[in-house]
């Protein structure tokens, strides 16, 4: 990896998500927002766009975009909802939803996208359903959706009963990554969005891991690895995207940390004591740990795991989230409600070390509840 890091260039990394005759681009490199209107005109020219916003990102960013577009004689609106896990809600769609409505926003126009995570599942779920599907942009923001969201096409919103479980897939057309945009986001958030990036490694490629051990500084405070991060990262994710786009198999491992930090994140309300990003580090940790306990993986490579995570200052235990939690027969009925339960039975992707995650079926259910109710005190 050190060999392939980039310094920040004019051009950017581009990588593509390949789909057929759904393939996209995603370009990744600084100062993209200001080039986002030449490339949507020559995408799609004549195309109005809808810009669906947070009121953060409008503060540093909108203008940016809106005069990008404008020079490229594209007219555009926005629709601008609050910061937070809480927007990707029924309210939140119906705001979108119906702002695109008004905005007569027709089928051959785009949606864009200008956001993180919370941002594009929610714009790209409305594109979806809006006049039974539009084409959608995604512009991300923060380094989670710069490194996973804005790929592959899962968009929705949360139920009370559990993350994600109202949604489409629905790839967008293009994605723009603009890396220095990252330079306002808070740190916090940008630390959640490395647990992201962390998971790639950790499920699929131990070069990977290894590099981000030492390189981890240097994403989080930006320069030429973060480059080199969001472009790995895209890269990993295109190709598990590009053989099983709809999670029939192989797309699960994305899943890493996930069947356990849904829970606790759905636990404490999709709300600020717990960011995505920080509920998939604890869940990585978690699913290591439970790896360990079936025989299946090495106790050094949890500590290897948790360590690299406690360093980069993320959560890795449950007890790290503050407030109150739901007991270990309600996390356990969040649980039961993940996607990937199969005729009942949980599945849950495990490890047999750094790199080597795979899709455990048929997981019991027993013997997951007695681990968390064990690492509930740990
Ligand atoms: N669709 C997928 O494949 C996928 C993958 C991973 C995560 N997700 C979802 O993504 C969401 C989390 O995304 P997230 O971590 O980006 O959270 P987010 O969208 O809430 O953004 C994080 C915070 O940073 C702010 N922000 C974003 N960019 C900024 C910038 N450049 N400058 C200043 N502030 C900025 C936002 O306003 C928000 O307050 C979760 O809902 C998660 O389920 C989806
Ligand atoms: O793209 C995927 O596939 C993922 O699983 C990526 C995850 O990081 C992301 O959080 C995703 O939204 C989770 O999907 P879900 O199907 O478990 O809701
Ligand atoms: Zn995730």
């Amino acid at each position: 990896m050190t060999a392939a890091s980039p310094s920040p260039a004019a051009d950017p990394r581009l990588v593509r998500v390949e789909l057929g005759n759904r393939a996209y681009d995603i370009a990744i490199g600084p100062g993209l927002l200001a080039g986002i209107g030449a490339r949507i005109a020559a995408l799609r020219p004549g195309a109005r766009v809808a810009i669906v916003t947070d009121r953060n990102v409008a503060q540093h960013h909108l203008g940016t975009v809106e005069a990008s577009l404008a020079a490229a004689g594209i007219t555009s609106s926005a629709i601008v909802i609050e910061p937070g896990e809480s927007a990707k809600s029924y309210a939140g769609l119906q705001q979108v939803t119906e702002g695109l409505i008004a905005a007569r926003i027709e089928r051959r126009d785009l949606v864009l996208a200008l956001g993180g995570g919370v941002v594009g599942d929610l714009a790209g779920f409305a594109a979806s359903v809006v006049r039974r599907g539009l084409d959608f942009v995604q512009a991300p923001t923060s380094l989670l959706a710069q490194v996973d969201s804005s790929v592959g096409g899962k968009t929705g919103i949360n139920s009370p009963q559990g993350k994600n479980l109202i949604g489409a897939f629905h790839q967008p057309v293009l994605v723009v990554a603009d890396t220095g945009a990252l330079d306002t986001l808070p740190a916090r958030e940008l630390r959640a969005g490395y647990a992201e990036v962390a998971k790639y490694g950790l499920l699929g490629d131990a070069k990977l891991f290894d590099w981000l051990e030492g390189a981890w500084r240097e994403i989080v405070t930006g320069s030429a690895e973060r480059v080199a991060a969001v472009a790995a990262s895209c890269t990993a994710k295109a190709a598990i995207v590009a053989r099983d786009e709809t999670e029939t198999g192989d797309r699960a491992l994305l899943n890493l940390g996930h069947t356990f930090g849904h829970a606790l994140e759905a636990g404490a309300g999709y709300s600020q004591r717990l960011l995505h990003g920080e509920g998939v580090s604890i869940g990585m940790c978690l699913a290591f740990a439970y790896s360990a306990r079936l025989g299946l993986c090495s106790g050094q490579d949890v500590v290897r795991a948790q360590r690299h995570l406690e360093a980069v200052g993320l959560p890795t235990r449950i007890s790290d989230v503050p407030g109150e939690l739901p007991d270990t027969d309600g996390l356990m009925t969040l649980i039961a409600q993940d996607k990937k339960v199969s005729r009942g039975q949980l599945t849950f992707i495990l490890t047999r070390g750094i790199g080597e995650a795979f899709v455990a079926k048929d997981v019991d259910a027993a013997s997951v509840r007695a681990f968390l109710e064990e690492m509930r005190a740990a």
